[in-house]
Order: structure tokens, then sequence, then C-alpha cells
């Protein structure tokens, strides 16, 4: 048996399965690479959604990333639900030692609960080397609405200069997304799913981008291959019943 490549996960828990933690992990199981997970907050969550959200203190989660860091050969790192500022710097102060950094700014959930802040994501966008916000995540960063397609690419720009290498702003059921990366932008235009079964694309959108990195890709393959993933899960889980709510995606071909 060869070593698999160690991804980290820094995130909450959605006691759903759908998103968070859990979607990172069944992302890293699904694409062959051992998965670790700092876990940031507890939420009490499913397909309908958030009921409670339990913060670990920044000290707790210091202690996880030192004892992942300390003994695993960590190459990716994909950072999501962050919603104190003490955690932000935790992960700011470690930046050095996080590889192939993909930061998801996890604002609000779908069905509207909030889960961070914009302004304790943004202390961590310099450190990354891609940044995977939604529309309205990219929005809430720059303090403006983003809808349009113009306005995706210009906040793509935008979130660039504020330091990470690479920015995706995502286009949720438009499956069209931009990235913008080496100064240019690129339409990534995707095939469309009719499913009401989406919790959780964005978690699993940026765990496998951080995969394909930590399997050395450049960024442009990373998001295509990643992009690609995620439309098969959500095809796959497109008629699937997980819940009375939104469901989750199909991380492992189940319905194949
Ligand atoms: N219904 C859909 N059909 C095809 N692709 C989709 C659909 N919904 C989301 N995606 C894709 O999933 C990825 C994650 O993006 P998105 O759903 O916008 O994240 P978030 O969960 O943060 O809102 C993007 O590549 C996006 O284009
Ligand atoms: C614990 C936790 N983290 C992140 C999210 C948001 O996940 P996302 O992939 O953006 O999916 P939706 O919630 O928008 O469907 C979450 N809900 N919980």
């Amino acid at each position: 048996m060869v070593t698999p490549p160690v991804v980290l996960t820094i995130a909450g828990s959605d006691s759903g399965g759908g998103a968070g933690i859990q979607a990172d992990l069944k992302t890293f199981a699904a694409l062959g690479v051992f998965g670790t997970s700092v876990i940031t907050a507890i939420t009490a969550q499913n397909t309908l959604g958030v009921t409670a959200v339990h913060p670990v203190p920044a000290d707790v989660v210091a202690a996880q990333l030192d004892a992942v860091l300390g003994d695993l050969p960590v190459v990716a790192v994909k950072v999501g639900m962050i919603s104190d500022p003490a955690v932000a710097k935790v992960i700011a102060e470690r930046a050095g030692d996080l590889p192939n950094l993909v930061v998801d700014p996890v604002l609000v959930a779908t069905a509207g609960s909030r889960l961070g802040e914009a302004g304790v994501v943004g202390l961590l966008l310099p450190y990354a080397r891609v940044v995977t916000p939604n529309r309205h995540e990219a929005g809430a960063l720059l303090g403006r609405r983003v809808e349009t397609v113009d306005e995706m690419v210009s906040a793509a720009a935008e979130l660039a200069a504020l330091g990470p290498r690479a920015v995706v702003v995502t286009g949720s059921e438009l499956a069209l997304d931009v990235l913008h990366v080496d100064g240019g932008s690129t339409l990534l235009r995707g095939e469309p799913v009719a499913t009401g079964n989406n919790h959780g694309s964005g978690c699993t959108f940026s765990s496998a981008i951080a995969v394909r990195l930590a399997a050395g890709d450049a960024v442009p393959s990373a998001v295509a291959a990643a992009k690609d993933y995620v439309n098969r899960g959500l095809r796959g889980g497109a008629s699937w019943r997980l819940g009375a709510g939104p469901g989750p995606l199909d991380h492992f071909g189940w319905s194949a």
C-alpha cells in the first residue's frame, strides 16, 4: 500500500453530514487522500437549517493544529467556517506551516443562519493560495452586491488584490464560476444540474481543490477537476432523499 498524501481541513462540524468537516473528509476519502481535521465550531444542523453553534476556543483549535502539524506530513489545507477572530489569528500565525492553503469564506448557511463574519475570514485572505467565495460571500467581503457575471469578474480581481494568489467566485446553480489567477480572469462554464440537493457544494469544491493542489496540479487544473467532481456529486445526488430540506451531494458515486 502506497502512503497517501495528507490533507487537512480546518472547519466547522455539520451534524447532518452534508457540509463542513463531514463534507470535506468525504471529499478527501473519495479522491484518495488521507484526511485530517481541526474543528473550529460544532453546529447542530440538518438539511432544514442550523439550530445551534458552539465555537471551539482558540487555544483548543491551536492544540488541534499543533497535534496534526507536529506529526503528519500535511501537503494541502482547506479552511472553512471561522467565526472567531482569535481562531483566524491562530491560523494566520501558522500560515507558514500550511501549504497550498485554500480558504472558503463561509458566512451564511443556505437556510439563512450566520456562520461567519467577512471581517474575520478577510484576515486569512493574504495567506491563501486560492480563495473560493460564492457571489454573496464575495459581495460581503467587498461590501457591495455581486450578482452579474461582470460583477463576478471585477470582484475576483479586487479580492486577488487583497493578497491571495488566486480567487474563484462561484456562481452556484448557474454553474458559471470566475477564476482570477496570474493577473487574468477566465470564465469556467459547467453543466447546470437541476437539483435541490446542493447542501455542501462549496465545502466540497474547496476541499477538492486542496486535494488536486496536494497532487501537484496548477491552480487552473485543480479548479477544473474540483468543478467536475462537484458536478458529478450534484448529478448523483439529484434524485435521492436525505432529509426534508436541501440534501447533500453524492460524494462517492453511489448513485452512478
Ligand atoms: N446546480 C448546480 N449545477 C452545476 N454546478 C453547480 C450547481 N450548484 C453549484 N455548482 C457549482 O458548485 C461549485 C460550488 O459553488 P457554490 O455552490 O456557489 O458554493 P457555495 O455552496 O459556497 O454557495 C461551483 O463550481 C459551482 O459552479
Ligand atoms: C459547519 C458548516 N460549514 C460550512 C457550511 C456551508 O457550506 P456550503 O458548502 O457553503 O453549503 P451550504 O450550506 O451553502 O449548502 C455549513 N452549512 N456548515
